[in-house]
């Protein structure tokens, strides 16, 4: 699939039901790059992820255990993946007119144990996080590595789709409207969550929703 295919479909997926699931989307040179620079960062480069500037650290223990490292340009792989999202942000934005403004990414790890319960990446109306992009950097992963992604519709607790976090699968949705849960995982899992915002009045503020 080349790469206006790829954003095509995205597009159309999302127009038609806000969410889209992709199976071998990461361009695998990517994909390998990224899988590689994620398991060759120090430790102490990663941290456990916070969820609001109220929760405290035991509560957020019991919501996410996962540890982030932020990705920015100065590494080969952080380029090429910020220059591919570019990319897609431009081609949502034409074909979808959804005027997503910023872009930031984290790759994430969860330890054997780790999880991320229920939670939405945006709060209606402060029209932050846009757009969640997921993708995921895990050769060979099998199902009893647990691990999967589920996301629902907005008012009921059956899950819409279970995702398992195989290398290359992209998962795209609104942000405000599809909670969603990292069910605990078994072996390390490694991927990266990123975030397409519009510009607005408070985009400048310190992490608004999280
Ligand atoms: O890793 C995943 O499957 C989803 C992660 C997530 O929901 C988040 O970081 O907000
Ligand atoms: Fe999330």
């Amino acid at each position: 699939m080349s790469a206006s295919e790829l954003f095509d479909r995205i597009a159309n997926e999302i127009y038609q039901q806000g969410f889209c699931v992709i199976r071998n989307a990461l361009p695998e040179a990517l994909g390998v790059a990224l899988a590689s620079e994620v398991r060759s960062l120090p430790e102490e480069n990663f941290s456990r992820a916070g969820i609001g500037r109220q929760a405290d650290h035991q509560n957020i223990e019991t919501i996410r255990r996962d540890e982030i490292c932020w990705i920015d340009n100065t590494t080969a792989a952080g380029q090429a993946w910020l220059l591919w999202a570019d990319g897609l942000q431009q081609a949502l934005n034409r074909r979808l007119f959804l005027g997503l403004f910023s872009f930031e990414s984290h790759y994430a790890h969860y330890h054997p144990g780790d999880f991320y319960k229920v939670h939405l990446d945006a709060f209606r109306g402060q029209q932050n996080r846009v757009l969640t992009v997921v993708t995921y950097l895990n050769p060979d992963w099998t199902d009893a590595d647990g691990g999967e992604l589920l996301i629902y519709p907005e008012k009921s607790n059956q899950p819409l789709l279970t995702v398992k976090p195989e290398f290359g699968t992209l998962v795209v949705f609104l942000s405000e409207e599809f909670p969603h849960e990292v069910l605990p995982t078994l072996t390390d899992r490694y991927s990266i969550a990123g975030w397409y915002r519009i510009n607005t009045s408070d985009s400048n503020r310190v992490d608004p929703a999280f």
